[in-house]
């Protein structure tokens, strides 16, 4: 059996377990975030201790495919070894995008933490576009370790997913597959959509909202001085940045735990 905590952050839903990422094949992935046969998620997060206040995260999504990085799941992976390994305020996660240093903010409720991590440099492409159904689409390509592009435009679901399913079926612009991020400034506040690359349209995406806020201050959108509010499906991110480095800040929450066969999947056989 394989003990599991599922956990959240902002309705991106998470498998987390206590494993070297080696224990799993594409194959057991897809059938334990399976939303009708397995536990159900966007993605597993395969956590290792290292240290006092020092752990890896490997991040599977949906789909299978190993993506460098995760925002939402970083967070996560946080507030689970500062639960269940007592680790301290100030914990640093390797992820394969690099080192993640993630500060608890103190006060949270039992099962629910606010963390802000450093995530990184932003490092911005040159723009390009791309048309679906007749539309083109200007995106600014934005790294955060993983890959997004940043369009701002606002189109509604269907061209979302038909955007998404477009750039990741072997698109020229995008040879590792891409996060797309679809944005308009409502108040002061940026609303998103986000489709991810091996999962879909997801409720949250953190890369993606620091992708956003990166995209906004290099477009002088906003003050690089003050930090800018992503609005995603399941809730809001705060990014900032300081010393060339993006800050997100947002809540980690776990939803329960449990065992699942350690089954061979059906793919495997
Ligand atoms: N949900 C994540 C991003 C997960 C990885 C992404 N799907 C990819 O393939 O790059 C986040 O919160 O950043």
């Amino acid at each position: 059996m394989i003990d599991f905590a599922k956990f959240h952050g902002l309705g991106n839903d998470f498998i987390v377990v206590e494993q070297n990422a080696e224990a799993w094949t594409a194959a057991k992935v897809r059938a334990i975030c399976d939303r009708h046969l397995g536990v159900g998620a966007d993605g597993v997060l395969a956590l290792e201790r290292l240290g006092e206040d020092h752990l890896r995260m490997v991040v599977f999504n949906q789909d299978g495919s190993r993506p460098q990085m995760c925002g939402n799941g970083v967070r996560c992976a946080a507030g689970y070894a500062h639960s269940r390994w007592n680790m301290s305020d100030a914990i640093l996660v390797e992820s394969d995008a690099g080192p993640r240093p993630c500060e608890i903010i103190p006060g949270n409720a039992p099962g629910l933490w606010q963390v802000n991590v450093a995530m990184g440099p932003a490092r911005i492409g040159a723009a390009g576009s791309f048309k679906v159904q007749g539309r083109t689409f200007d995106y600014v390509p934005v790294d955060m370790g993983n890959p997004h592009a940043v369009i701002l435009e606002f189109p509604g679901d269907e061209i979302v997913d038909r955007a998404g399913t477009l750039a990741n079926a072997a698109h020229p612009d995008f040879a590792q597959g891409v996060n797309l991020e679809f944005v308009e400034a409502r108040g002061d506040e940026w609303h998103t959509s986000v489709y991810e690359r091996g999962v879909g349209r997801t409720r949250a995406c953190g890369t993606g909202a620091c992708a956003v806020a990166a995209a906004i201050w290099n477009l002088d959108l906003a003050s690089p001085d003050a930090p800018v509010v992503v609005a995603l499906p399941g809730g809001r991110l705060t990014i900032a940045q300081r010393n060339g480095q993006i800050w997100m800040q947002g809540p980690a929450q776990e939803v329960f735990t449990g065992m699942y066969p350690n089954i061979r999947s059906n793919e495997d056989a």
